[in-house]
């Protein structure tokens, strides 16, 4: 199993290339399942996630052409072998569930096992479900399997989510381009993936109107057809590298980055006291420290446009090495502070109690070995032990693989002392 060793205090200076975004793409991949046409798309990220969703769309009977290291990914769902999504590659991915809609939509049946991804709450699919359930399909949740069917096909209808879900509205909007009549999703999710999404919808000619608002409508179409999308630019990974320049000190321009897709995070940052440019036309976002101690500020994770929970960790392991004490609210996932005892291993002084945790921050984090528990809790790791002083040694980086492209390489570009070691290497 491989692992990253890092030896602290190295200030960052230089470029970070910054990746097309895991999230964006894999619903993007999903997509293809909509249409007998090919669906090209470019700026994907080489990622464990991105390659596990071509493996199964290739169970499915999807052609993919995608050379190891490109881009650029091919994707032709012509002529589908099996509408079932099978345990073994569902579970290793939350995303994978979002097959299920575009088969039920285009072919009236699907059978997707329930899926898994990072563990960080119960994390269950029942909006999905009500959602088709609105939209006429009959479905039978059996053996940890969801079966679907709509024989007579899927018709619009007016969904109120009770609550935001990033999942179920990116799910429901795919279903509901090939619905008949027209769907409405009220309190949807306003993430930009999901007007990434919608745009490359829109190009395949589907009919969508208000992504990026908390009301979408979609007048379903009888067929959709091939496209070119461009990934958009992935602002987690983004907003992570901000925070690794931010936490180790230096000066760092991120290139291809996604401009006004990070306001929370750019507020944050600069209320701890970080310079944080960003440039629209020129698609960067400069990050420079002033070697002024950091100040302690409060956030909570929200749905978009708030505080993004997938950069909460990162957000916490910052907050570790800030002057006073910052409270961070996880409002969106129940189990997501398991980075907090791991950065203690570093001297981190982190209280938790229940979705709040207490960051009162410490002069110098010392490194430590850690254990990576799941995507982004890992790269907190590594942006902790960036700052820390001496070595740390961050295990379990299988995590890390499944969002981080080169993670490694683009840190050493800019000066961080990082590497890549397996067991073969230890001996
Ligand atoms: C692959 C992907 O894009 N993952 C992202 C997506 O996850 P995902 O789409 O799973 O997240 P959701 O927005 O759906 O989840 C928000 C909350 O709603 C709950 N919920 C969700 C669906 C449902 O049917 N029932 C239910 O109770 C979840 O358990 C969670 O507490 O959005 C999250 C919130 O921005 C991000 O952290 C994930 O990185
Ligand atoms: C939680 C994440 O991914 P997933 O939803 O696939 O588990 C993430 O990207 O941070």
């Amino acid at each position: 199993m491989d692992s990253l060793k890092i030896i602290g205090g190295q200030p960052l200076s230089g470029e970070i290339p910054i990746s097309g975004a895991k999230n964006s793409a894999l619903k993007l991949m999903a997509a293809c399942l909509l249409t007998a046409e090919p669906v090209t798309l470019t700026n994907m990220p080489n990622l464990a996630d991105t390659r596990f969703l071509s493996q199964l769309l290739q169970t499915l009977g999807v052609e993919v052409y995608w050379p190891k290291g490109d881009s650029e990914c091919r994707l032709n769902a012509e002529n589908l072998t099996s509408t079932i999504a099978p345990y073994e590659q569902v579970r290793k991915m939350r995303a994978s569930f979002n097959v299920l809609g575009p088969m039920l939509a285009r072919y009236g049946h699907a059978t997707v096992s329930l899926p898994g991804g990072c563990a960080i709450g119960a994390r269950p699919v029942d909006l999905h479900l009500q959602a088709f359930e609105a939209m006429g399909a009959d479905l039978l949740v059996e053996q940890g399997y969801v079966k679907a069917a709509a024989i007579h096909g899927l018709k619009g209808a007016q969904i109120v989510f009770p609550f935001v879900s990033v999942g179920a509205t990116e799910h429901a909007m795919l279903a509901a381009t090939l619905a008949k009549g027209e769907t409405v999703l009220e309190n949807a999710a306003r993430e930009p993936e999901i007007a990434d999404l919608a745009d490359c919808l829109i190009s395949m000619g589907a009919k969508i109107e208000g992504a990026g608002s908390s009301t979408i409508t979609i007048q379903g179409v009888d067929e959709l057809h091939g496209t070119h999308h461009k990934v958009m630019s992935d602002r987690i990974e983004a907003g992570t590298y901000a925070m690794a320049v931010a936490a180790a000190g230096g000066h760092v321009t991120l290139t291809n980055a996604p401009v006004g897709a990070l306001s929370a995070l750019n507020h944050a940052l600069r209320n701890a006291g970080v310079k944080v440019e960003a440039d629209k036309d020129a698609g960067t976002i400069e990050i420079e420290t002033t070697g002024q101690p950091l100040a302690a500020v409060n956030v909570d994770t929200a749905p978009h446009p708030g505080f993004p929970t997938d950069l909460q960790a990162q957000f916490m392991a910052l907050m570790s090495v800030a002057r006073g004490t910052s409270i961070i609210r996880e409002n969106i996932f129940e189990n997501r502070f398991m980075h907090a005892p791991e950065l203690s291993r570093l001297g981190a002084n982190i209280a938790v109690r229940g979705s709040e945790a207490i960051v009162t921050g410490v002069e110098k984090l010392k490194g430590a070995p850690v254990m990576a528990t799941d995507l982004r809790a890992s790269v907190s790791l590594v942006i902790a032990g960036l700052a820390a002083q001496g070595e740390t040694t961050v295990s379990r980086i299988y995590h890390l693989d499944r969002g981080f492209e080169r993670l490694e390489e683009k840190l050493s570009a800019v000066g961080a002392n990082i590497r890549r070691t397996s067991e073969e290497d230890e001996g």
